[in-house]
């Protein structure tokens, strides 16, 4: 690294967490997970902060900030000296959502569980009481990983006394800091800053930089170093990280649903799925869809209770469904656009905006899920941030993805915008994001006649009560769960949250889709994916963290296969390139 904080990449690229001095046992820990190399944040940041640096770290999505700040932090805690009694706790983590805390706790938990040292760490959320908050910060724990709000209502109510912070905090981490802002914690934080030492060392994690990044840099951090990777944020066609595939489709808003049929049901993308709407209701249409052709899916949105989101969240990163349709924004509710039953319409909708929603609750935001092979936008995303969060799901530490954007007429704006951020311009032919191959016209038509008929049953009143249903049962559901995971943290199999929502069980012949409507190009097609899947190991959900596809792209079906038929069937249509596609999308 040269003086203004750059990195080197290649004077570091071989060096091991043994390299980079951390506490033997937490290497131990690591490899127990099969994590066996630090990824480039984690070789550049590890070693600062073991050093006692501040440091403001922007690395991509997926590419292991996390571990990059919780081993030195647990590092330095293991060696510390224990002998002055302190009143608040040592270390502070501080993230936008209660998803991230429970994550980011549920991380370092992992860690220290294997290496056997008596430290506490604990997360405080909005939805605790005053005592409960009192109880929890009893002792005190030497890390509390907490929102900025949280941590206020703690100061305003003596939870936690100003002055005890000033005496007791070595090290405060900000995650997800380009999006603390956003989510309106900015008086929260300046609060807490008055009480934050000179001494006590900060560092800022984000995946984008912004001007919410710079003021929260001058308004925490003392002359920091800046991490700069090489391959972040520097040039415009490094946004989204490198192994992940960005296609799209383009088609009419009333066709998306045939559309997204054809890919799940003709399986021409890998499984994990994780879909994006962007209104609850149609989030509710999709799976009620879904459902009439046997495909299992869960919603996951900010009108559930937590804890039945982040049971959710657990049982899709256990492998227990495949499909996962959520809604990022609590704020596009309200704003939705609902398509009516032949999509020739589009209009506002009000409904439901007396649901209430969870400020704290962030799907999109950093949170880690697991093996998503596939992104899909069903809906595009009304930011290109918003894109590049999403998009960042997949593809997490060293595996692959796919994304796969519909996108209608009304939406050709943003997609402009969202290719312009990933670099391109007008003239150029798509270099990042590219139309998807495997799927042929013929395949799309074969599906139309029965994808209408089942549109045509999901009528706005079903979803409605639906939705109703679903939100009825999971407020249930979260009692119950609640009670059950504070005894039971790891039992995964309560409850389901991929049940039937409609009353009409799928009628045999929409559950297969049998031979004769499958053209040979698309079996082909399905054939290769699956192939794919085989080969890089992930035939099945279930498997855990040591099972990630590392994807060897000349297995890749998305670059060596084509859905234009050949013009004989069976005779080099594997190899061919597509240069334009029966969905009218040209390359
Ligand atoms: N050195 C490593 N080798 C392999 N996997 C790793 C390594 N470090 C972290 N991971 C895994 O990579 C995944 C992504 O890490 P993490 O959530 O920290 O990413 P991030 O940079 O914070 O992403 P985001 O900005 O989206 O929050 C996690 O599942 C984590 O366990």
């Amino acid at each position: 690294m040269n003086k203004e904080g750059r990195v080197e990449e290649e004077e570091e690229e071989e060096q091991t967490f043994e390299e980079l001095g951390l506490d033997p046992r937490l290497i131990r820990a690591l490899t127990k997970k099969t994590i066996d190399k630090p990824t480039p944040i984690q070789r550049v940041a590890i070693p600062l902060i073991l050093e006692g640096k501040d440091v403001v770290a922007r690395a991509k999505t997926g590419s292991g900030k996390t571990f990059a700040y919780l081993l030195p932090l647990l590092h330095k805690l293991f060696t510390q000296s224990s002998s002055a009694k302190n009143l608040a706790p040592t270390a502070l983590i501080l993230v936008p959502t209660r998803e991230l805390c429970q994550q980011v706790c549920s991380e370092a938990n992992s860690l220290i569980e294997l290496c056997r040292v008596q430290l506490r760490l604990v997360q405080l959320t909005s939805s605790m009481s005053v005592s409960e908050l009192r109880t929890t910060l009893a002792g005190p724990p030497e890390v509390v990983i907490s929102t900025p709000a949280c941590i206020q209502t703690c100061l305003s109510n003596g939870v936690i006394q100003g002055k005890a912070v000033q005496d007791s905090l070595s090290i405060l981490i900000l995650d997800e800091a380009d999006l603390l802002l956003s989510y309106g914690y900015e008086d929260d934080l300046k609060a807490l800053t008055s009480h934050v030492p000179i001494r006590c060392q900060c560092l800022l994690m984000s995946a984008t930089s912004s001007s919410d990044v710079e003021k929260l840099k001058k308004l925490i951090l003392h002359n920091p170093y800046i991490l700069t990777l090489p391959e972040v944020g520097e040039t415009k066609d490094d946004i989204i990280p490198k192994n992940v595939q960005q296609f799209y489709i383009s088609c009419a808003a009333r066709d998306k649903l045939v559309h997204i049929l054809a890919l799940l049901k003709l399986e021409l993308v890998q499984k994990k799925v994780l879909i994006f709407t962007n209104s609850i209701d149609m989030s509710f249409r999709l799976k009620l869809f879904f459902e009439q052709f046997g495909i299992k899916s869960a919603v996951l949105n900010a009108e559930l209770p937590q804890s039945s989101r982040l049971h959710i969240l657990e049982e899709f990163n256990a492998g227990l469904f495949d499909y996962l349709i959520a809604t990022d924004e609590s704020q596009s509710e309200g704003k939705e656009q609902v398509d009516d039953q032949n999509g020739s319409e589009r209009k506002k909708s009000k409904k439901h905006r007396k649901h209430k929603l969870d400020a704290e609750f962030g799907v999109v935001r950093g949170i880690d899920f697991k093996n998503v092979h596939t992104v899909i936008n069903y809906e595009m995303p009304p930011t290109a941030a918003g894109y590049v969060h999403r998009i960042g799901r997949t593809g997490r530490a060293y595996n692959t993805g796919a994304s796969v954007s519909l996108v209608s007429d009304e939406e050709t704006e943003i997609f402009e915008e969202i290719k312009s951020l990933l670099g391109e311009n007008e003239d150029k032919v798509s270099q990042f994001i590219a139309p998807f191959p495997l799927l042929s016209k013929n395949a799309v038509e074969s599906l139309r006649y029965r994808a209408e008929d089942v549109a045509r049953s999901v009528t706005k009143i079903a979803v409605r009560e639906s939705r109703a249903q679903d939100l009825r049962n999971e407020i249930l559901n979260s009692q119950k769960l609640k009670a059950h995971f504070q005894d039971n943290p790891k039992d995964l199999d309560l409850l389901k949250h991929d049940k039937m929502l409609s009353k009409k069980a799928p009628a045999p012949h929409l559950r297969d889709v049998p031979d004769y409507l499958l053209d040979p190009t698309t079996q082909e097609a399905s054939k290769i994916v699956k192939l794919a899947r085989a080969a890089m190991g992930n035939t099945n959900p279930s498997r855990g963290k040591g099972s990630k596809g590392r994807f060897k792209r000349s297995r890749d079906p998305l670059k060596t296969f084509s859905a234009e038929a050949p013009k004989r069937a069976g005779k080099g249509g594997m190899k061919r390139k597509v240069k334009d596609t029966d969905n009218g999308h040209k390359q």
